[in-house]
């Protein structure tokens, strides 16, 4: 592994919210130290209120960073720009517009719509299976589908870094795991750089264990990270793996770390399964 392999990197840093009433600091995140690396699937999982969505959106260069550094490919973050798309709980959907002009939108913004960029950006349409609903509008959408469009114009300007914000988070389980299997063929088969960094933050730990090359384990806030679990299954990912005792296995020793004291270590279930490690 080399430096040039690091797509994001956080070194002591800090984030915090001002209140613009009081003008009082809030601490989210303190002394989070961490690589992420190109082509990496991490997903974030924490107690609620512990600094995640605030470090997703300072990745996204929304939140400052008031201590410490974070950086993407070497360079610090100061602002949003075209090399990350974000992908909220709530589908965030222009209402005026089509389906596909909301897909678009990203690529006339960057003014980067072409003939190529379109073809692509119905190409995504078809892949999140809403190639029949492109002159729709938001409203005539269920909930999955609303999420399936914002998930296809994050991918339409063709984003270096991917960052998802429990995404899935509002859908009934059965929706939710359609998705999340969906998610995962999409990532796994979009080979044509690499596979795309990715950076989801979700509270539903067998999802993190689905999708994940690791998960980081936020503590309550101000988050640090108190656990790495390496999730060392190949892919293309089988989704019949879920039923398996060594997913639960990887599930229980997410939520194990979530309930216990920070132990900092990096390990993968598949030692705990085959009995090899403690
Ligand atoms: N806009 C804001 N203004 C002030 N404080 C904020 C703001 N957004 C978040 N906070 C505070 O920052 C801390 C971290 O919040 P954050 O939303 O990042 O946590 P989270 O882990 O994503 O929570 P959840 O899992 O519930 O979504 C909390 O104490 C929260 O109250």
């Amino acid at each position: 592994m080399t430096m040039s392999d690091v797509c994001l990197e956080a070194r002591d840093l800090q984030l915090g919210h001002r209140s613009r009433r009081s003008g009082a600091f809030t601490l989210a995140v303190s002394d989070l130290n961490l690589q992420i690396m190109e082509h990496e699937f991490v997903v974030i999982v924490g107690p609620s209120g512990s600094g995640k969505s605030t470090f997703l959106e300072s990745v996204a260069g929304l939140v400052p960073v008031t201590g410490g550094s974070l950086e993407l490919n070497g360079t610090g973050i100061k602002g949003p720009g075209p090399d990350r798309s974000l992908v909220f709980q709530q589908a965030s959907l222009f209402p005026w517009r089509t389906v596909l002009n909301n897909i678009l939108y990203g690529l006339q913004v960057q003014r980067r719509l072409n003939a190529d960029t379109r073809r692509h950006a119905g190409e995504l349409l078809e892949i999140v299976g809403l190639g029949h609903a492109a002159d729709k509008y938001p409203h005539e959408l269920s909930g999955g589908m609303k999420q399936r469009a914002n998930l296809a114009r994050a991918l339409a300007t063709d984003p270096k870094l991917l960052l998802l914000d429990e995404p899935f988070g509002a859908l009934d389980a059965q929706t939710r795991e359609n998705l999340q299997e969906e998610l995962l063929r999409i990532w796994e088969a979009d080979t044509s750089h690499g596979r795309r960094t990715a950076l989801f933050i979700t509270h539903d730990v067998s999802e993190a264990v689905l999708l994940a090359d690791r998960v980081f384990v936020f503590s309550p806030a101000p988050a640090t990270i108190t656990k790495v679990v390496t999730v060392d299954v190949p892919r293309p990912r089988d989704v019949t793996w879920r039923r398996s005792a060594e997913f639960t296995a990887y599930c229980d020793e997410i939520l194990t770390a979530l309930h216990h004291e920070p132990s900092a270590t990096n390990t993968s279930a598949r030692d705990h399964v085959n009995g090899d490690a403690a």
